[in-house]
């Protein structure tokens, strides 16, 4: 990602258009949870470029007409945004395969056009950057994989290593008050397997959750004053953590692994 950051950032000093060589969009693809939409939030905060996101299926209408106007309005406001990022969250939703989805000239037929019409419109421009999500990218329509529309594909998948692991736990627990025995390289060694960024995000507010359980029990009992009280007297302890750690349920299975591994390398294969 950073290499796609850097072209991003780089676009203004480089004036890629004059030399009609650009790179207009990035489509992020792994399993739920990854922070695929982290990560394009990021790019934009990094490269200080407004964020306008949306959601495949939100732009889909029952009305005749109505999905490819909502298309044009969100890349006219791009356009008033400029420079900005549009994020296309679930694209394989807006954009699935034209040869497969058995809907010959229906509207998902005229919103993949209407969506190569406007990104091909956007290849002169460069202020305008598209980041698209999926976690099916093999059920998106190929038109719009073809280099000048989302010209890379870039994986993103769980921690693998425990250095990854705890930079993730790190930063999800950067604004708690840990107590002196929390351990969190003991608590990556006792993670499950292929746990997510979002599973680690549930591991940590329910182990907040559970750290506030005892304030207020404490509370309860007249250990402790209510009124001297601030969340501040949180600390989320190794024990908390611990208990939390035990009703945790990866959300990407093995399966789900083993899909993802193999689409990967078929897709590193071509060259992206
Ligand atoms: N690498 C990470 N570091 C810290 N937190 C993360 C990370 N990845 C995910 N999270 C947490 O998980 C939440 C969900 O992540 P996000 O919505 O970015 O995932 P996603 O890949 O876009 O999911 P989906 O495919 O379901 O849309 C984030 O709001 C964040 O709290």
């Amino acid at each position: 990602m950073i290499t796609s950051q850097s072209l991003i950032k780089s676009g203004s000093c480089f004036d890629f258009h004059k030399i009609s060589i650009f790179c207009l969009g990035i489509l992020l693809y792994g399993p739920p949870g990854t922070g695929k939409t982290l990560l394009a939030k990021a790019v934009a905060t990094e490269c200080g470029l407004c964020f306008l996101s949306v959601k495949g299926p939100e732009l889909l209408n029952m009305y005749v007409g109505q999905s490819e106007q909502n298309i044009r309005e969100v890349f006219d406001r791009a356009r008033e945004a400029s420079p900005c990022i549009i994020f296309f969250d679930e694209l394989d939703s807006l954009a699935p395969n034209r040869g497969i989805s058995g809907d010959s000239g229906g509207v998902m037929d005229r919103v993949v056009s209407q969506l190569l019409a406007e990104m091909d419109g956007l290849n002169k421009e460069a202020t305008i950057f598209i980041i698209g999500a999926t976690n099916r990218p093999d059920l998106i329509d190929p038109a719009l994989l073809r280099p000048g529309r989302f010209d890379k594909l870039l994986y993103v998948g769980p921690a693998e290593t425990p250095e990854a692991k705890l930079s993730v736990l790190k930063a999800l627990t950067r604004k708690f008050k840990l107590a002196s025995d929390t351990n969190l390289e003991f608590i990556v060694k006792n993670c499950p397997k292929n746990i997510s960024g979002a599973d680690f995000y549930g591991l940590c507010s329910n182990a907040w959750l559970s750290a506030t359980r005892t304030l207020i029990r404490k509370i309860e009992t007249g250990e402790i004053n209510k009124d001297d009280v601030s969340h501040e007297d949180v600390v989320v302890s190794n024990e908390d953590f611990m208990d939390s750690l035990k009703r945790i349920k990866p959300s990407i299975s093995p399966e789900d692994m083993r899909y993802f591994n193999k689409l990967k390398q078929e897709l590193s294969t071509t060259a992206r």
